[in-house]
């Protein structure tokens, strides 16, 4: 039988092929949607810290990888006999093709995103705790996004497999490609040509979704956005005056804005912080300082809720914020979180939002306030700490002196009443040191109250109403600069002349 080509192109208007290709793109998204959605809550199931969730989680996905899909559509479509009351609803062949193969694509899409999720750096998360976000809040706005992004490839991969796949719903009897195209040879003998016309249909789709989808890649890319300089002049006019802080003055009879009251910590055994008192007065500059693993930076997280507390209690404001053993989220800690700021180590901006939007995330959700109005907060301490023109950019495009500035500053604009600053320059080239040590220098001016772990000793010595030397998870040393610099055989002098020379 020779091969008919008049045949072939006829097929390309045949009204039954494009119909049936109508439905395979709705089953398709239909189905990459439905599992795009359900995949994520299973992903997110399977990181759950209750062990019984993300055990259901992982049966659930093993279940569903384990069972041939054709197995699944024949079982989902026959329901109806064993349980009559789902025929209303799986009669149809489509639905019951949709409900098949979304249950199995599930559970593969699951796999995906929890790829994607395990990519997002744990410090996003921690930043947005410090904003006093909600966990839902953080997975909405911070992870979420992120993670989309990172498994955006593999998801329009998957998309593929499935316009594929649909072809095995025809076992269920839906006019799809494939069945129209069984249908026709059965009649006419003609395989090849129809085959050909089926393929062409299925070529057609993935290739109409590949460009559709590599238009929304390119375009959901921040690594190609162009910088969106502003013009600093024009925009400074129009903006509010912040309210000064007041300028700087510890009064000794002030009671403590934050008290840490027999801290205890260890890890895996090991005793980190072992029983910290600390007072920290309104206004109060405190640097924290000491050898390298002596426990700064947990005792530092440990304030915000970072880390749990193995003994002791915080408190903020005069009100109980932390003890041990309190669950996470607790109510004393969520009402008082926004009042206490952190500036981390690594920056921790959100790098798919620009610096305005780092800045205006989270007080958005906080207060009720004009979004117009709290933009131009916004653009106001992006000026303070010099970092009006680069509102629109986004961190990428930033060095990491920028980085922390508005770092800084997007925790000033939550107004907190003490900010903890967890080794600000560390992450940070010897020449942009300085730029943020100035920018903090200037906010101890205004009576900003802040605790600071710092490796320079110079900017600590400078700017610290006390300083703190902790060894071995102790406060050594809690005096005023003028005091520990008279201390000459003391080892906090060995200390620090070591760090200047190193
Ligand atoms: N999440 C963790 N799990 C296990 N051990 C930890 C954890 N975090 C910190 N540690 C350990 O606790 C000790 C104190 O660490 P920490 O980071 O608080 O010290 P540090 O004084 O800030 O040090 P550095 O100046 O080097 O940053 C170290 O021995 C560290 O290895």
């Amino acid at each position: 039988m020779q091969f008919d080509w008049h045949y072939l192109f006829s097929l390309f208007t045949f009204a039954d092929f494009w119909h049936a290709s109508w439905l395979v793109v709705q089953l398709s998204l239909l189905t990459w949607v439905g599992g795009v959605v359900l995949g994520l809550g299973l992903a997110f199931a399977r990181q759950s810290p209750r062990r019984w969730v993300s055990q259901a989680a992982a049966v659930y996905i093993w279940l569903f990888r384990s069972l041939p899909l054709l197995v699944l559509l024949i079982f989902i479509f026959n329901l109806p006999q064993m349980i009559p009351a789902s025929g209303a609803l799986l009669s149809s062949p489509f639905i019951a093709g949709a409900i098949a193969l979304i249950l199995s694509e599930t559970a593969y899409i699951a796999e995906i995103h929890r790829g994607g999720l395990i990519s997002v750096q744990r410090g996003q998360y921690e930043a947005g705790k410090a904003l006093g976000l909600g966990n839902g809040q953080i997975r909405l706005k911070i992870i979420i996004p992120q993670a989309l992004r990172i498994s955006l490839p593999t998801l329009v991969n998957e998309f593929i497999t499935i316009v594929k796949m649909t072809s095995l719903v025809s076992v269920i009897s839906l006019s799809e490609i494939l069945m129209v195209g069984e249908r026709l040879y059965t009649e006419n003998f003609k395989v090849m040509e129809t085959l050909l016309a089926v393929a062409c249909y299925y070529v057609l789709i993935v290739t109409l979704f590949e460009r559709l989808f590599s238009w929304l890649e390119k375009s959901l890319d921040i690594q190609r956005r162009q910088p969106a300089m502003i013009d600093a002049e024009q925009v400074r006019a129009t903006l509010p005056a912040l309210v000064p802080g007041t300028r700087r003055s510890v009064s000794p009879s002030a009671k403590p804005i934050l008290e840490l009251s027999d801290i205890h910590k260890a890890f895996n055994g090991k005793t980190v912080l072992n029983g910290i008192n600390l007072a920290v007065r309104p206004g109060e500059i405190i640097s924290i300082i000491g050898p390298s693993g002596s426990g700064k930076t947990t005792l530092i997280r440990t304030i915000n809720g970072l880390e749990t507390l193995d003994g002791g209690t915080v408190r903020l404001l005069g009100n109980d914020f932390i003890e041990a053993g309190q669950a996470e989220n607790a109510l004393a800690w969520r009402s008082n979180i926004t009042k206490l700021g952190m500036v981390f180590q690594g920056f921790n901006l959100f790098p798919h939002k620009t610096v305005l939007e780092n800045l205006m995330l989270a007080p958005h959700l906080h207060f009720e306030e004009q979004r117009e109005s709290l933009k131009q907060r916004c653009l106001a301490m992006l000026d303070k700490v010099g970092m009006l023109e680069h509102a629109n950019k986004y961190p990428h495009q930033l060095s990491g002196g920028q980085q922390q500035r508005v770092a800084i500053a997007r925790t000033l604009v939550m107004r907190p009443s003490v900010v903890l600053f967890d080794e600000p320059t560390s992450a940070l080239d010897p020449e942009r040191v300085s730029e943020v040590l100035d920018v903090i220098a200037r906010l101890a001016q205004e009576g900003i109250t802040m605790l600071i772990v710092t490796h320079e000793m110079k900017f600590a010595f400078t700017i610290s109403d006390r300083v703190v030397f902790m060894e071995h998870g102790n406060i050594e040393v809690d005096a005023a600069p003028s005091a520990i610099l008279q201390m000459r055989e003391h080892r906090i002098n060995r200390f620090i002349q070591d760090m200047a020379t190193a």
